[in-house]
């Protein structure tokens, strides 16, 4: 699934960005399938608004998103549903889990929820242990940490098939060893998946080999 991005900018932006340079922002970019791509900017300058567009559930843009050919304006909600259930996974910055929930009944809802689950119950109980978060799965997602939180929409974002993962500063609340363990997860699942993702973050870091790298 190819995503091409065609002289994109953000509406309420859009005075403050023209004023600056960026590899992404009203530039033609094209994210190859598979790609393990960075994307690192400082706070405030459009990271969570970019992976909002990206995921279309945000609109206040010019230029355009073309997916697999067509730009996102041109699919229907079914068929984005479906996207979203089969190619698009995505961990969001505020991860967005059901409080009500429990941490393993999130996981699940996203597991189940299309035609045919990318992983077995097992193999959820793998990626917790490895996340080192076995010992809340039965909890209510509203009184875990928020690093526990963050393993738990990680985890939540691999189970489902995907072709691209979106991720918007993914590991802000994880100690070094904890990213480290998401890290690889993630690497081994999107290679497994023969996926791609797109990171976005503050920083320079070392816990990917990114194909490519980006500045905002
Ligand atoms: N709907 C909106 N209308 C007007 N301005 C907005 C809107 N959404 C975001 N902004 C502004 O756009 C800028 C970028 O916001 P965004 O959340 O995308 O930044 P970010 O790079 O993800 O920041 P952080 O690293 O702090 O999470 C901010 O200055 C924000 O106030």
């Amino acid at each position: 699934m190819q995503i091409q991005l065609s002289h994109l900018i953000p509406l309420p932006l859009r005075d403050k960005l023209l004023q600056r340079t960026s590899d992404i922002w009203n530039k033609d970019v094209t994210f190859s399938p598979g790609s393990f791509i960075k994307i690192k900017a400082p706070s405030g300058t459009g990271k969570t608004t970019l992976v909002h567009y990206l995921y279309h559930i945000r609109y206040d843009y010019s230029g355009k998103i073309i997916v697999n050919g067509k730009p996102w304006q041109d699919y229907n909600k079914s068929a984005l549903a479906t996207i979203r259930q089969q190619q698009v996974s995505i961990i969001f910055q505020d991860l967005r889990l059901f409080d009500q929930l429990t941490a393993w009944e999130n996981i699940e809802l996203k597991r189940v929820m299309g035609p045919a689950p990318a992983c077995t119950g097992e193999q959820v109980q793998e990626m917790a242990a490895r996340l080192q978060v076995t010992h809340v799965l039965q909890q209510s997602a509203r009184t875990l940490s928020y690093g526990e939180r963050q393993r738990i929409a990680i985890i939540r974002a691999l189970v489902q098939p995907f072709q691209w993962l979106l991720m918007d500063e993914p590991f802000s609340h994880l100690d070094e060893e904890n990213t480290r363990r998401a890290a690889a997860l993630i690497a081994e699942t999107c290679k497994a998946q023969q996926a791609g993702f797109v990171l976005t973050d503050l920083d320079n870091d070392v816990h990917f080999n990114y194909d490519v790298q980006y500045q905002l």
